[in-house]
């Protein structure tokens, strides 16, 4: 005989009942949905890529994020003066007493700043922009690798954003930095599916949370940024692929290409290494196996800008050996793409796309793209089933 439950308890039984019942529904909608997981190293643009698809197939931005995005936007900036008064101050770019109070300003209290009365924190902002060295530095040093991506964006739109009635528009907030923390999900409809969009942080730290959405996944937006070849972290103890030697049972192997590696650095790991050494580990991850893998090289524009003062080969020395090395965009993208195809077996393949993030119609099309391939093989699949 069952034991007789009081009124409370008989709610409390049927509201967990309805909360079960409701998280089954949701479980089995889920997984008629296409999952998608995009990864890669922090910077390389998956955000961007999220705020594109939430520009083109969601609502854009609401309000609150707007509002938002005036600080960061303007923490972007002063983030980005800040390194550029390091350089400066560290190089023979003439600059005069007062030039180097403010750039010493920037360089080394810029949290100050941040946290300073908003008239305070334009009147600098538009103060050190008009410096005759700042000016120097973008005609000469404007790609050097410490500097962010965004300023080259934001720089020439200054003398909008620093005053008080600034209202970010759909492209700055596409152009703005935020690091992500955590893991975020979007979902909306493409065509006749609906598709649940899985944006990571790529910094080492937020890689072990990863592993806990490779289940089910119909495609890897994997995005690297092409413009990374010049760029290094600092080296970390080898402990990285933590999650994948736990979880996955995968052995943590060194690596090898013929290809190309970046000249090294003692206690630096070239950017792009990294991404091509954090690809192809998890191309090789058993929960991905039957994964579409979609490559996404990104950051084209940046790269076309590089290699107009920078020699690839001065940071990749077997790019000497490639077919045609004539330091242009294609030859070296094309370089670049070869190292993530290093060691594929002939049935792994992999659709790779050039691609500018920051530009919404370009990555419209690219997801086009991406989705043919995977809507296709998913009728393959079902038609042999
Ligand atoms: N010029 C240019 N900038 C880009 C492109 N893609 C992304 N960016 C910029 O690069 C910066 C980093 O992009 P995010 O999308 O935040 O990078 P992420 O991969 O999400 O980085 P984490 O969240 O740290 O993992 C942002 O300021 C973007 O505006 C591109 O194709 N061209
Ligand atoms: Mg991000």
């Amino acid at each position: 005989m069952g034991i007789a439950l009081c009124k409370p308890e008989r709610d409390a039984a049927a509201k967990n009942r309805q909360i079960e019942t409701q998280i089954r529904i949701e479980n089995q909608a889920n997984k008629r949905k296409i999952k998608m997981l995009l990864l890669g190293i922090s910077d390389s643009g998956k955000s961007t890529i999220v705020k594109q698809m939430r520009v083109n197939y969601c609502n854009g931005f609401n309000e609150t994020e707007v509002v938002n995005a005036i600080f960061l936007i303007r923490n972007n900036i002063i983030d980005a003066f800040k390194h550029i008064s390091l350089l400066i101050l560290d190089s023979h770019i003439i600059k005069s007493d007062t030039e180097k109070v403010l750039l010493k300003l920037f360089a080394f209290e810029s949290q100050k700043i941040e946290m300073m009365q908003e008239v305070d924190e334009l009147r600098l902002i538009n103060s050190i922009r008009v410096l005759e060295c700042i000016s120097v530095f973008f005609e000469h040093y404007s790609y050097h690798p410490m500097i962010p991506d965004n300023i080259h964006y934001f720089f020439p739109h200054l003398e909008r954003i620093a005053v008080s009635e600034y209202m970010p528009t759909v492209e700055d907030l596409i152009h703005m930095r935020q690091t992500t923390l955590g893991v975020h999900e979007i979902s909306f409809d493409y065509q006749t599916q609906t598709i649940r969009l899985i944006d990571v942080g790529g910094q080492k730290t937020e890689r072990r949370k990863w592993i806990h959405f490779f289940e089910g996944v119909t495609a890897v937006m994997f995005v690297c940024s092409l413009s990374s070849f010049n760029q290094a972290t600092e080296q970390e103890p080898n402990n990285a692929f933590a999650w994948e030697t736990s979880l996955n049972k995968v052995q943590n192997k060194i690596l090898v290409r013929s290809t190309g590696k970046a000249k090294q650095r003692p206690g630096m790991v070239n950017r792009l290494d990294e991404s091509v050494d954090l690809f192809t580990s998890i191309r090789e991850n058993n929960f991905l196996k039957s994964s579409n893998f979609m490559l996404f090289l990104n950051k084209i524009d940046l790269l076309g800008k590089k290699l107009e003062t920078i020699q690839f080969v001065n940071h990749f020395p077997a790019y000497e050996q490639w077919i045609t090395n004539d330091n242009s965009v294609q030859s070296v993208a094309e370089f670049i793409e070869s190292m993530f195809r290093e060691g594929l077996d002939a049935d792994q393949k992999i659709y790779a796309h050039l691609t500018q993030a920051t530009i919404t119609t370009n990555i419209e099309y690219t997801f086009g793209l991406c989705c043919d391939v995977i809507f296709n093989k998913n009728i393959e699949t079902l038609s042999l089933e």
